[in-house]
């Protein structure tokens, strides 16, 4: 099957997965009208002095796509790729994610168009200011509150908080306003590693579901940033081997099992998992769709799974890390090859789960231990995993099934507060 251009832009599969959701709903026309388009786009010019004395302007986005169950929530991406229509599909699936573990928000996602591996630490915090500044006049602890994703974590978030406390705030430090923060500012136990725990713990409900155990089933992981490296942690805690990895330089193999905490280590000291001594193989980045294993899990960006490698994936099940990992096109092969796909929108929902525990200890500033937290994701998980199977039983792909399952969430406020 040919790929096309429709097929790869983002927002345009967002569109595509919520239409067959709704039409197999049944659902009024009204509902795929009012969730096919954000409710706002806003687009920001950010200037930024660099250290060498010029300045420069970044582009920045914020997209708040449905407020109808509450508040916006979804992270902030800092890459060279980052564009409107990425951010719009980012904070559309944020809708839907935040209607699969019942969170009573509803979906927004941030964007800067920047290649961070090019500023100096100075330039990054003024443009992670400078970007808090921008978008302050539209978001807020009960408004909209961003988060990390893809290259940007706790420290930025914290540069955020203190930006946006000191043009709202007289005199507070606005904690609950972005969350991801760490924990020694007013972050929560176990955020950290909520999005690659849930992966796991997904590809673990996705193994039982099956009839299997963890134990012995092989795992592959692409990307090995916050979601991939805490996803590779967990599939070996859960008794699975992690047999390769990848990130943006190369894919490493070792048939018995990588030592996921001895990379990690590797990696935090040389920004990339290349060069890792506990490799049997070091291998081409696309290598990592080739290689023969009972779980994969896409961590990296968008549409990693095409047509032209969804033939090679000989997994039995794909848990999706990573936003929007798969193109349609790819889902169809692999459905037809009997692969069981847990969607990017249950599989990576632990993020924002706790980010949602994040924000309703810092309303209350009284603070969970790591178990706590954990335990609590893990009960929201399985609970949702169970309710959306139970759909899926009724004869349709675990994607729609999520889709129909969150749905329902977002549609009844709308209709109750006569949107339509
Ligand atoms: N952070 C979060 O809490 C959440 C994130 N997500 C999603 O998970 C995905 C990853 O996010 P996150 O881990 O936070 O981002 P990070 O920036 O921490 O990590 C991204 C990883 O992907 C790797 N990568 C990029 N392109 C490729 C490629 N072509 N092949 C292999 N590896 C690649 C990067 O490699 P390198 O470092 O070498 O560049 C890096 O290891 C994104 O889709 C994000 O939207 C979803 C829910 C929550
Ligand atoms: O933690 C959050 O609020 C959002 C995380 C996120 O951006 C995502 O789930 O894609």
């Amino acid at each position: 099957m040919p790929t096309n251009e429709k097929e790869r832009n983002p927002f345009k599969i967002a569109q595509m997965q919520l239409k067959a959701a709704c039409d197999a709903l049944g659902e009024d026309e009204s509902v795929y009208l009012l969730l096919s388009e954000p409710e706002r786009v806003l687009k920001v010019s950010i200037p930024v002095k660099m250290d060498d004395g010029s300045s420069k302007m970044f582009t920045g986005y914020r997209v708040q796509h449905n407020d109808a169950p509450g508040p916006c929530k979804g992270g902030v991406r800092f890459h060279p790729n980052v564009t409107e229509d990425e951010v719009k599909a980012l904070a559309t699936w944020m809708t839907f994610k935040c209607g699969v573990m019942n969170l009573p928000y509803g979906g927004a996602k941030g964007g800067v168009v920047v290649d961070p591996n090019e500023l100096s630490q100075g330039e990054l915090e003024r443009l992670a200011r400078g970007y808090a500044k921008a978008i302050t006049p539209i978001i807020g602890e009960r408004r909209d509150i961003p988060a990390p994703d893809v290259n940007t974590n706790g420290q930025i978030m914290v540069w955020m908080t203190d930006e946006y406390s000191k043009l709202r705030g007289v005199g507070q430090t606005l904690m609950a306003t972005f969350t991801g923060k760490p924990v020694e500012f007013g972050g929560c136990h176990a955020r950290r590693e909520a999005t690659g725990y849930g992966v796991a713990l997904m590809a673990k409900e996705a193994v039982k579901y099956k009839g299997l155990e963890m134990k012995g089933q092989r795992s592959v992981v692409q990307g090995f940033g916050n979601v991939g490296s805490y996803a590779a942690l967990y599939l070996e805690e859960l008794g699975s081997k992690v047999i390769a990895v990848s990130d943006v330089n190369c894919c490493l193999y070792h048939p018995d099992g990588l030592d996921i905490k001895a990379l990690m280590k590797h990696t935090e000291q040389n920004k990339t998992i290349k060069g890792f001594a506990g490799a049997a193989k070091e291998m081409d980045r696309e290598d990592v769709f080739k290689v023969e294993c009972d779980i994969f899990a896409p961590c990296a960006l968008e549409n990693a799974i095409t047509v032209d490698n969804a033939d090679d994936i000989k997994a039995k099940i794909i848990c999706e890390g990573a936003n929007g990992p798969t193109t349609p096109a790819a889902e169809k092969v692999l459905l037809d090859k009997g692969i069981f796909i847990v969607p990017d929108i249950l599989a990576n929902a632990g993020g924002v789960t706790v980010s949602y525990f994040e924000w309703v200890q810092n309303l209350h500033s009284f603070y969970w231990t790591f178990d706590e937290v954990q335990q609590k994701q893990e009960a929201k998980m399985i609970d949702s995993f169970n309710q959306i199977v139970e759909i899926m039983e009724k004869g349709y792909d675990m994607r729609t099934a999520a889709y129909m399952f969150s749905i329902k969430r977002i549609a009844t406020p709308m209709r109750l507060r006569g949107w339509f």
